[in-house]
């Protein structure tokens, strides 16, 4: 489901002088349905810019990235919105907090986006809230307020509410206490039950003897400094 062969990644800094910074090279990877991979590596390694180079926030000038059937480096932007439409869902570290828009309806916004009747939309957000522990009295409110846990929840909540086949996740269990870290490990098994294939960064080393079936260091695509 994500095939990824060759890839790699320099950053030209142009408020710098236009320094140019080697960061991947000869990226390679594949994770098939039902399966969940960790990126690891050390701090700096490169573990972040492959997840966004999936996600297409990172533009990929070299290599294949191909999920599901489709290549997205060097793919046009309307190639991209629609994968993350149908196919690719990316749980990432922080809530992008809208002001004003309750926690359910910002839960529910993905199945919204695909035309599910509102009704049953919100009562899958709820149910997911539940949950993750987050109290009730907050749903209807802005979590423009809620701590950075509480944050982390609704951000889970609204990544997992739609079963996608393939998911990107950025520190999932980072701030979570232990009985919602639970939560989140239980819903990382349900997606892969059901086939999803997915590709993650965990810190926590626990958490991905519970869920990865395999480990991929990124520090083996670090270009060698003769390279660069
Ligand atoms: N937008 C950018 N512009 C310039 N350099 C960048 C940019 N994004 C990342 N880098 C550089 O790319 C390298 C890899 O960074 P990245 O964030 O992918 O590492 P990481 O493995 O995720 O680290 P950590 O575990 O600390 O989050 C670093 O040297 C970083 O400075």
């Amino acid at each position: 489901m994500i095939e990824i062969a060759g890839v790699g990644k320099q950053f030209v800094l142009h408020n710098q002088g236009g320094a140019v910074l080697p960061v991947m090279t000869g990226a390679s990877l594949s994770v098939g349905a039902g399966e969940c991979v960790a990126l690891v590596g050390a701090s700096g390694a490169g573990k972040s810019t492959l997840m966004r180079m999936i996600w297409g926030n990172y533009r990929c000038e070299e290599g294949s990235i191909n999920v599901a059937g489709t290549e997205l480096c060097r793919a046009a932007p309307r190639v991209v919105l629609e994968l993350r439409r149908s196919t690719l869902g990316y749980v990432s570290q922080f809530l992008r907090v809208i002001p004003r828009i309750p926690t359910r309806q910002i839960v529910a916004e993905p199945l919204l986006a695909q035309g599910i009747d509102e009704d049953a939309a919100l009562a899958k957000a709820e149910g997911l809230l539940e949950r993750l522990n987050l109290p009730q009295r907050l749903w209807s409110l802005s979590p423009t307020t809620f701590s950075g846990g509480e944050q982390q929840r609704v951000n889970i909540a609204r990544g997992f509410i739609q079963d996608w086949p393939v998911m990107l996740l950025d520190e999932p269990t980072a701030s979570l206490d232990a009985a919602n870290r639970a939560v989140v490990l239980d819903l990382i098994l349900e997606a892969k039950a059901r086939g999803a294939a997915i590709l993650g960064i965990f810190h926590d080393a626990d958490a991905r003897a519970a869920v990865c079936d395999r480990e991929v260091d990124v520090t083996g695509f670090t270009p060698t400094k003769e390279a660069a």
